[in-house]
């Protein structure tokens, strides 16, 4: 399906398009400066389970639990969806009926991804929005941060992604947030989960209150938390990896190589990491006559 995409998709049939997104990502970014994190993390959980067609996207209804409301996906945060949305409400009336939501998304997540200094990818154009979207269909197909690395590289092996991307991938936790929940389990002192006992300290305080604001949330990357770099990779040999699948990266002889290798040397893990995402990109794209171009980018036609 990959085939059928190209990158000038839009120039005749809304020339505007990457500007209007160009334009409202930076407002949003500025005024929201955690959009990157949010929106690359909506992109994940729409491309991964089943392709990136914008399913990720779509509201509930009456007759249909839609997979926002599958409970690995209530967690997501509102600015992802807003950023898309924005685009979406410019673009309509730029070049109506014209410009799918799924383009949209992995269009906004590569220009904000620029803002906060990641690596700059081209993304080929012409995806379509899926009609359906089931939240029964996505909960066993995204990881959880308590699987076993084994596990985690046969989930992202049979969507077609090597150990080496996967490790790469993981790399997003340079930026943005999880919430205590996510990882008191590990904090707890006495048990030996990897952490630098300072780190386990700090984390148990921050998250002192968690069980009565479970809003409580703290940096994936503690030392440069805004900034896309390989400060991640540096983070985990030192036992500041936040969640226990981002130690378990390094824990493990499979992937710790590659841990290592992000961790030294920065140009790789951009090269790798703009590799890996315009994969993700591409992974089960709907072309042609398969799917639709949506009106709203929440709502099925
Ligand atoms: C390798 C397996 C992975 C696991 C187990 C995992 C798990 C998690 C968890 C539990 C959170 C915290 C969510 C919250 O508390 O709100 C999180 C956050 C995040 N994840 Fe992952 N993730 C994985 C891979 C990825 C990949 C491949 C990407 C993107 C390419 C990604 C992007 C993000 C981002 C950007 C955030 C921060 C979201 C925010 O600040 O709002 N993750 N992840
Ligand atoms: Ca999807
Ligand atoms: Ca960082």
């Amino acid at each position: 399906a990959e085939s059928h995409l190209t990158v000038d998709f839009y120039s005749k049939s809304c020339p505007k398009f990457l500007d209007i997104i160009r334009e409202t990502i930076t407002n949003k970014q500025i005024s929201t400066p955690t959009t990157a994190a949010a929106a690359l993390r909506l992109f994940f959980h729409d491309c991964f389970p089943n392709g990136c067609d914008a399913s990720v996207l779509v509201s509930s209804t009456a007759f249909n639990t839609a997979e926002r409301d599958s409970s690995i996906n209530l967690s997501l945060p509102g600015d992802g969806f807003d950023v898309v949305i924005r685009a979406k409400t410019a673009l309509e009336l730029a070049c109506p009926n014209t410009v799918s939501c799924s383009d949209i998304i992995a269009v906004a997540v590569r220009d904000l991804l620029v803002t906060v200094g990641g690596p700059y990818y081209e993304i080929s154009l012409g995806r379509r929005d899926s009609r359906t979207s089931k939240s029964s269909l996505v909960s066993d197909l995204l990881p959880l941060p308590s699987m076993q690395i084994s596990k985690l590289i046969d989930q992202f092996s049979s969507r077609g992604f090597s150990v080496q991307e996967m490790v790469a991938l993981s790399g997003a936790h340079t930026i943005g947030f999880s919430h205590c929940k996510e990882f008191t389990n590990r904090v707890n002192p006495n048990n030996s989960t990897g952490y630098n006992p300072r780190f386990a300290v700090a984390l148990k305080k921050a998250c002192s209150n968690s069980k009565n604001d479970p809003t409580i949330s703290v940096f994936n990357d503690v030392m440069t938390p805004n900034k896309f770099d390989n400060m991640y990779f540096q983070n985990i040999p030192k036992g500041l990896g936040l969640l226990e699948s981002d130690h378990g990266l390094f824990s493990d002889p499979r992937t710790r190589p590659f841990v290592e290798l992000y961790a030294r040397d920065q140009s790789r893990f951009f090269n790798d990491f703009a590799g890996a995402m315009q994969k993700l990109s591409l992974h089960g794209v709907l072309t042609g006559r398969r799917g639709e171009i949506r009106r709203r980018c929440d709502a099925i036609n």
